[in-house]
């Protein structure tokens, strides 16, 4: 897989929030977002998943490549956690559930109806999905909200497998995960610094 950001402007609300962002993600590579809450990481990853078109600029390569894990899980509550995994499974043509709940450690969970697991089970559960979709890019917002230190481990051997599988992660987070990864910064690209340096000096 090749993922190919060109140019790429994004916003929220018909607002540019990030604009000129250009990078390239290809098969083993991990990316993380870094920037300052509010300065664009979601609505990047979001149009870069497909789940908003881009303002200006090109996004090639992630047609039909992307699994996608924001903050909201997108788990199915009366399901059980093997349930959930089979739904996404068969969704995406996939049979395996148990590398997933290996990988997540929630063998000892299958039963349990996914609205009864803890915040950070939940979280496990969200990203075992990941596994189950074949998809090669994952590209994950927040994706160790609620998880322990054992957990964070976990989620980071998991990114480590699916890239030593020719797999890709773009990945928005806040903390050092200890993967090889690149890393950008969207704070460069923020689409109003100069407006609003320039409001500023308006009221001074
Ligand atoms: N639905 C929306 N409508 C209008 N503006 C929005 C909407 N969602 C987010 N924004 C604004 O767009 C900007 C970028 O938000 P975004 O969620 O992409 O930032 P972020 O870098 O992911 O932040 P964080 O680190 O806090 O998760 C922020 O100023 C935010 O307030």
């Amino acid at each position: 897989m090749e993922l190919q950001v060109t140019d790429l402007v994004v916003g929220r609300g018909g607002v540019p929030v990030l604009a000129g962002v250009s990078f390239d993600l290809h098969a083993g590579q991990t990316l993380v977002l870094r920037g300052p809450n509010g300065s664009g990481k979601t609505t990047l990853l979001r149009t870069v998943a497909g789940l908003q078109p881009p303002m200006g600029g090109r996004v090639q390569g992630g047609e039909d490549q992307v699994a996608y894990a924001a903050h909201a899980d997108g788990l199915k509550a009366a399901l059980s956690v093997a349930e959930n995994l089979r739904f996404w499974a068969a969704v995406f043509g996939q049979r395996d559930i148990d590398p997933a709940l290996r990988a997540f450690d929630l063998e000892g969970l299958t039963d349990r109806r996914a609205g009864q697991l803890s915040a950070g089970q939940k979280r496990r559960l969200g990203l075992a999905r990941l596994m189950v979709t074949g998809r090669p890019l994952w590209v994950l917002d927040e994706p160790t909200v609620s998880l322990d230190t054992a957990s964070v481990a976990l989620f980071a051997d998991a990114v480590r497998a699916h890239m030593a599988a020719g797999g890709a992660a773009l990945i928005a987070t806040h903390i050092d995960l200890g993967l090889e990864a690149d890393v950008l910064d969207v704070t460069p690209y923020r689409a109003h610094a100069l407006d609003v340096a320039a409001a500023d000096e308006a009221f001074l």
